[in-house]
């Protein structure tokens, strides 16, 4: 047997120390071979199982926030199983939405998606790829085009009036609004009625119930479910979200298979009186079954598809929407100064002439920075998801495919790098005639990336424009029509967060309307203003009918009906129901209130007509 000396390089523990530096080479060596590995964005440590889990709070978006500040405008995170990058800086935003947006145009799926698009059948969650490019050029070229969004204005129109109408009763009352419940009746109504020409509130228990499924289907989507992340949680339900969901699938499912089948009837009946008026009239449900119906179609759509674009629509057009009003109102409450600036400019340039309007908005730039300071702080998306179908490298990090990406809209657009006083609310830091406080130039289109409320890039949102015809239409009325006071005193009110993954309110938004008009004269001067010179005794009596109950519009002796097949028509329709209507019958016995239910839906139906036979007067 050997015998070394201590001091022997030859000795074995003199060889110990070259171990790390093998390990080290070895290490290098395998990073070099696997890309994947050479640089990863910083993370914190993480905790077996749940990984980062436990760092996000019930309100993630602030949560993801903290940690940017620790570790940076990338950071990656293992939410349970599934890896994670965050980005919270304009320029790491246009990285991934400009620079490398082939590489982030999926959206993970969750078990909720899974279940309410029909397995990702629908646009929103569509892989990117040729499907997905069919369906961008439907929603851009016939769903939300120009063309279509002209043709759906008198529904805007009337959904608004009918708004106005419920706060001005609520007024007199001096009664309490929930100004967001009344928001979102009134923007599911819109979306339904572009949608299926059908309201999603009134006296029918399926409108009601419409709205409930909708309400619940961007609930259920806004929840972190643990089964999405946690590998041994994949097939638990231990939050019971699971049987909501399919539960609420099946709902809604039976719901738009009777709205279709009645669609198909009518659409079959419509063809064999070949009524070619009436076949012009389309609703997106109707342009979705032309392209399924069509043979030559680059892509056929198949029934599932139908029913989840429907979906996508109603979803994406109710919440989002009516959020921004309510933030922008609590926003206006709380800022007096600039509720009084926005005033004032409705008043110059609308006056008492008339219920502000779409076509005003142009001339309303105080109105349009208010909508854009509120989507600044308050944005209804405050995470982009997205995921990476391939790996790639971003501002030098390798990352892999499959890794979920978080936009946090949010965060950026309180970044006072762009964005001095960042957390006040000051509209004015978009007019170029007053000081520059980031907002000079900067528009919300998706091309300046410090302020992204509908994203960008491939992905964005494909219904901006539709979006903010509402928004700003709405907002400029609730504005111009009353002074809103803080229920149960006071001059503040709320601006928590709930939890969530949308930004919803922490506290619903309660307040006393007091009507600063009558409300039936203005909404009868925005008539004449929007049919202008053309105006005719036709039209007035037409538009008359649209706004007043039967029994005024037969009382007035100032409009005596003019003559016309679908006057004649018209008026015909009002005598039969307008006794239904009468303020005398108010019993409570079933046999009444069928009767008023029968009335109000016939009064519905004829405004819709009336405002009809009024356009296609105007346009003759
Ligand atoms: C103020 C209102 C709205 C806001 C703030 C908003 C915001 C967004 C955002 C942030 C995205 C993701 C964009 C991205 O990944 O880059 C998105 C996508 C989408 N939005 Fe909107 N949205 C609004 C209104 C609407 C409306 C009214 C509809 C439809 C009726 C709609 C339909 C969609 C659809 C279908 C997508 C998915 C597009 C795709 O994946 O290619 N949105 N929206």
């Amino acid at each position: 047997m050997k015998h070394y000396n201590l001091e022997d390089p030859r000795h074995p523990t003199s060889l110990l120390f070259l171990i790390p530096l093998i390990l080290l080479l070895l290490q290098y060596l395998f990073r070099l071979l696997h890309p994947r590995l050479q640089r990863s964005p910083p993370s914190p440590p993480r905790l077996p199982i749940i990984g980062h889990l436990h760092l996000l709070t019930a309100v993630p978006h602030k949560s993801l926030y903290r940690l940017s500040l620790r570790l940076g405008p990338i950071f990656s995170l293992r939410l349970g199983s599934v890896p994670c990058i965050v980005a919270s800086s304009a320029a790491a935003a246009r990285e991934f939405l400009k620079v490398h947006d082939t590489s982030f145009s999926n959206r993970p799926i969750t078990k909720a998606v899974s279940i309410l698009t029909y397995g990702s059948s629908n646009f929103s969650f569509a892989p990117y790829g040729d499907f997905w490019r069919f369906t961008k050029r439907l929603y851009m070229l016939e769903l939300f085009s120009n063309r279509t969004l002209d043709q759906f204005r008198p529904i805007r129109q009337d959904e608004l009036r009918q708004l106005l109408e419920e706060l001005h009763a609520r007024a007199k009352e001096g009664a309490v609004v929930d100004v967001g419940a009344a928001m979102t009746r009134m923007t599911n109504n819109v979306t339904s009625r572009m949608a299926v020409s059908r309201r999603c509130s009134g006296t029918d228990g399926e409108a009601e119930e419409a709205r409930r499924l909708v309400m619940e289907t961007t609930e259920l989507l806004g929840k972190f479910n643990l089964s999405d992340y946690v590998w041994f949680c994949k097939n638990l339900d231990l939050q019971g979200y699971g049987k909501r969901l399919k539960d609420l699938h099946k709902r809604f499912d039976g719901l738009i298979e009777r709205i279709m089948k009645d669609k198909e009837e009518k659409r079959r009946r419509k063809k064999m009186e070949d009524n070619e008026e009436v076949l012009k009239e389309k609703d997106l449900l109707d342009i979705l079954m032309d392209i399924s119906e069509d043979k030559c179609a680059e892509v056929r759509l198949t029934r599932n598809n139908v029913k989840a674009f429907i979906r996508d629509i109603f979803t994406g057009g109710t919440d989002n929407t009516s959020l921004t009003v309510q933030w922008a109102m609590a926003e206006l409450i709380n800022n007096p100064l600039s509720m009084e600036k926005a005033k004032a400019e409705l008043f110059k340039v609308v006056g008492n002439g008339g219920v502000v309007d779409e076509t005003d908005v142009p001339k309303l730039p105080y109105l349009k920075a208010i909508v854009m300071e509120t989507l600044r702080l308050h944005p209804p998306t405050p995470l982009i998801p997205r995921e990476s179908h391939e790996d790639c490298e971003v501002d030098g990090f390798n990352i892999p495919a499959k890794t979920r990406l978080f936009i946090n809209v949010w965060a950026i657009g309180r970044d006072p790098k762009h964005w001095p006083s960042s957390d006040k609310f000051m509209p004015e830091r978009f007019l170029s005639d007053e000081v520059d406080n980031g907002g000079v130039g900067v528009d919300i289109r998706g091309q300046h990336f410090q302020l992204i409320p509908f994203g960008s890039g491939r992905r964005g949102c494909p219904a901006m424009t539709a979006a903010l015809l509402v928004v700003h239409s709405a907002l400029a009325a609730l504005i111009q029509c009353f002074e809103w006071k803080v229920a149960g005193g006071g001059d503040e009110v709320d601006m928590n967060e709930a939890p969530g993954l949308t930004l919803q309110r922490a506290t619903p938004l309660l307040c006393v309307p007091v009507a600063r008009y009558m409300i039936e004269p203005l909404l009868l001067k925005s008539f004449e203003r929007s049919i202008g010179a053309e105006l005719s005794h036709r039209t007035l009596f037409c538009s008359h009918l649209a706004i007043y109950p039967f029994s005024t519009v037969l009382g007035s002796t100032a409009l005596h009906p003019p003559d016309g097949d679908a006057i004649t028509e018209l008026l015909f329709r009002s005598t039969r129901a307008s006794p239904l209507l009468n303020s005398s019958y108010r019993g409570k016995s079933t046999k009444q209130r069928n009767a008023r239910n029968i009335g109000r839906r016939e009064l519905r139906h004829l405004r819709e007509d009336a405002l009809r036979a009024q356009q296609n007067m105007v346009k003759s």
